[in-house]
């Protein structure tokens, strides 16, 4: 994929609003961005324009004219009446037999091939979701809080998944979340978004090693120092823990 280029002057909605304004960016081949923004400040707009969902916006995003681009939303949206096994095969009928059993077990899901997403908690239907997502293999993966609302060590079991589905085929990444710690483990940088309509306030790169825990000391240095640095930009928008 090439790099991913972004530039939206404006979006707005039939009503009037102006949802985003001036906002721009790029990401390199393989980068993992997070985006962090207050309710509202446009990021699920943002992703819909990237993902061609939304042409109706002034401005021009440049993906590469046949990069795929794959979504994962906070929804897992699988198909209740499908399994495990075909829910996977209808973006990627490969993945059967010896492959299948090795993408479930990469997100610990290897004995639920047959199961029917009823039978899945909410945490494991999002694994699924995730191996979904990777199986299309994307060039360009955009996630919108997809770990939302998932107790604490649920939520830590998938981001250890997705970093290692996202180092084997190293797609570039959006990551969109409330999550300011989730956003300084999981990314290589952090683009932190103005309430609507929204901008680029602060594009933030993470100078920290792999693996690095959400409540790792570096993590929470990194967070507050921000917090103390940005108290308009980051105050009363994103939780400092988990
Ligand atoms: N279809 C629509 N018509 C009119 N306004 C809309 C529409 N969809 C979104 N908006 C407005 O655009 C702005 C951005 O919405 P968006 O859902 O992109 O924000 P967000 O940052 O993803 O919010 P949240 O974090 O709460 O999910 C909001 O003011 C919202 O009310």
């Amino acid at each position: 994929m090439n790099t991913l280029s972004v530039h939206i002057a404006a979006k707005r909605y039939p009503n009037g609003s102006c949802a985003i304004q001036g906002l721009a960016f790029d990401a390199r081949p393989g980068e993992f961005v997070a985006i962090v923004g207050p309710s509202g400040a446009g990021k699920t707009t943002l992703l819909k324009i990237i993902s061609g969902l939304d042409t109706d916006f002034d401005g021009a995003v440049q993906t590469g004219s046949d990069a795929r681009i794959g979504f994962m939303f906070q929804e897992p949206r699988l198909m209740p009446w499908l399994t495990v096994a075909q829910n996977l095969a209808l973006v990627d009928p490969t993945a059967t037999g010896q492959r299948l059993t090795d993408a479930l077990e990469r997100v610990g899901l290897k004995d639920c091939a047959a199961l029917f997403p009823k039978q899945l908690s909410g945490g494991m239907q999002r694994r699924v979701a995730m191996l979904r997502a990777f199986l299309m293999a994307p060039q360009l993966l955009l996630m919108d809080e997809p770990f939302q609302s998932l107790d604490a060590p649920t939520a830590g079991q998938l981001r250890e998944q997705l970093l290692t589905l996202w180092q084997d085929s190293k797609p570039t990444v959006l990551f969109v979340t409330h999550n300011l710690q989730e956003a300084l483990s999981l990314a290589d940088r952090v683009l932190f978004l103005t309430p609507g309509p929204s901008h680029i306030a602060l594009d933030f790169a993470v100078e920290l090693a792999r693996p690095r825990a959400l409540d790792s000391e570096a993590v929470q240095r990194m967070a507050q120092e921000l917090l103390q640095a940005h108290p308009d930009l980051l105050r009363g928008t994103l939780g400092t823990h988990a």
